[in-house]
């Protein structure tokens, strides 16, 4: 297939209006068409299941939640729209085992699971709130950044304000029972985790602190004991840069990680099974405040969306070496936050 499309969140505060559709054309490598197709405010994150909804974040007359759309149809048609008191969350993500979708509240430090429903749409079905603080200024309280599947199904929420990485035992209807708590460095700032792909270890990504942590993951107790930690800047950078996304290849090898500030995508080798990791490659985003990045289904592309300048960067990724070479950088796309491949 020579045309894969991708889905972009985006903040809606200066030029965008929602929800974008870009196609990314691997005979001529380059990014093209990029369409707006649903208006939401601010639908900083979205996550596409199986059946094809999109479950987006959205800020609505004061209340904040999840939105599901029907992706099919252009423009997209809302179906639902799971909305309460307080600002959006900044995660989401889909269970398809247990058809369940799980939302992160940063500013409510709240874990929400929703129970899909028949048409696609969303009914809660548990919540969980931590408590929490660090030394940092902006860890004065709670701020879940993250909620996903581990590889064991189980549900692991990172925790920006209290640094800590909780793991859930997740039932078929929803209801969550804590398993464990990781409690990283004082003012580590977690915001996304990755696992390696036989489940062995996870990547901890630090947005306050800029560093990756390697972790082991124990299937027994879904606890995390730390193994390493490593900068995803070099030592000299004085000015501010807050980490972002993290993924890794399919192969396990190699990690990516986007530095809001250097303005870079950071590349780690890893290696003795996923156990150690090494930075290998650091490359310019061509552009101001990357946050999301995606690799296409072959995983020889890599997208990512630098927020502030409004565009997007292409590059070609070397499979045997892991590293970056750039093919486009120009392509306009309004506040880019989030970057996912549809097909
Ligand atoms: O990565 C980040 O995300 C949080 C949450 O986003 P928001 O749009 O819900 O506020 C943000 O507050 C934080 O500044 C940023 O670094």
């Amino acid at each position: 297939m020579s045309i894969h499309k991708l889905l972009l969140g985006t903040y809606t505060k200066r030029a965008s209006k929602g929800v974008y559709e870009v196609e990314l054309d691997t005979q001529s490598q380059q990014l093209q068409n990029a369409t707006l197709v649903f208006e939401l405010t601010n639908p900083t994150y979205l996550a596409l299941s199986k059946a094809n909804k999109v479950y987006a974040v959205e800020n609505r007359d004061g209340q904040g939640g999840v939105v599901t759309l029907d992706n099919t149809p252009r423009p997209m048609v809302e179906l639902d729209a799971q909305l309460s008191d307080g600002s959006a969350p900044a995660y989401i993500g889909v269970d398809e085992a247990r058809q369940l979708v799980f939302a992160g509240y940063y500013h409510r430090g709240l874990v929400e699971v929703y129970k899909i429903q028949a048409n696609g749409g969303l009914q809660l079905a548990d919540s969980f709130e931590n408590k929490g603080s660090g030394p940092r200024p902006e860890q004065s309280a709670a701020h879940i950044h993250f909620c996903n599947l581990t590889p064991d199904n189980r549900l692991v929420a990172v925790d920006l304000g209290a640094d800590q990485v909780i793991t859930f035992d997740v039932s078929d209807d929803g209801q969550l029972t804590e398993l464990n708590r990781y409690q990283a460095d004082a003012g580590f700032g977690p915001r996304h985790i990755r696992f390696s792909p036989d489940g062995q270890y996870a990547y901890l990504l630090g947005e306050l602190s800029s560093l990756l942590s390697v972790l082991k993951y124990n299937q027994e107790d879904s606890s995390f004991e730390h193994l390493m930690t490593t900068s995803t800047i070099p030592d000299d950078w004085s000015e501010h840069n807050g980490a972002a996304a993290i993924r890794v290849s399919a192969d396990g090898r190699f990690i990516y990680t986007s530095n809001r500030g250097h303005d870079s995508v950071s590349v780690f080798e890893c290696t003795n099974l996923g156990a150690e990791i090494e930075l290998i490659q650091l490359i310019s985003t061509e552009g101001s405040f990357p946050r999301d990045m995606a690799l296409d289904p072959s995983e020889n592309y890599l997208v990512i969306a630098n927020q502030e300048t409004d565009n997007l960067s292409l590059y070609a990724r070397d499979e045997q070496t892991g590293e970056l070479s750039l093919l486009q950088k120009d392509f306009v796309l309004p506040e880019g936050v989030r970057v996912t491949f549809e097909n």
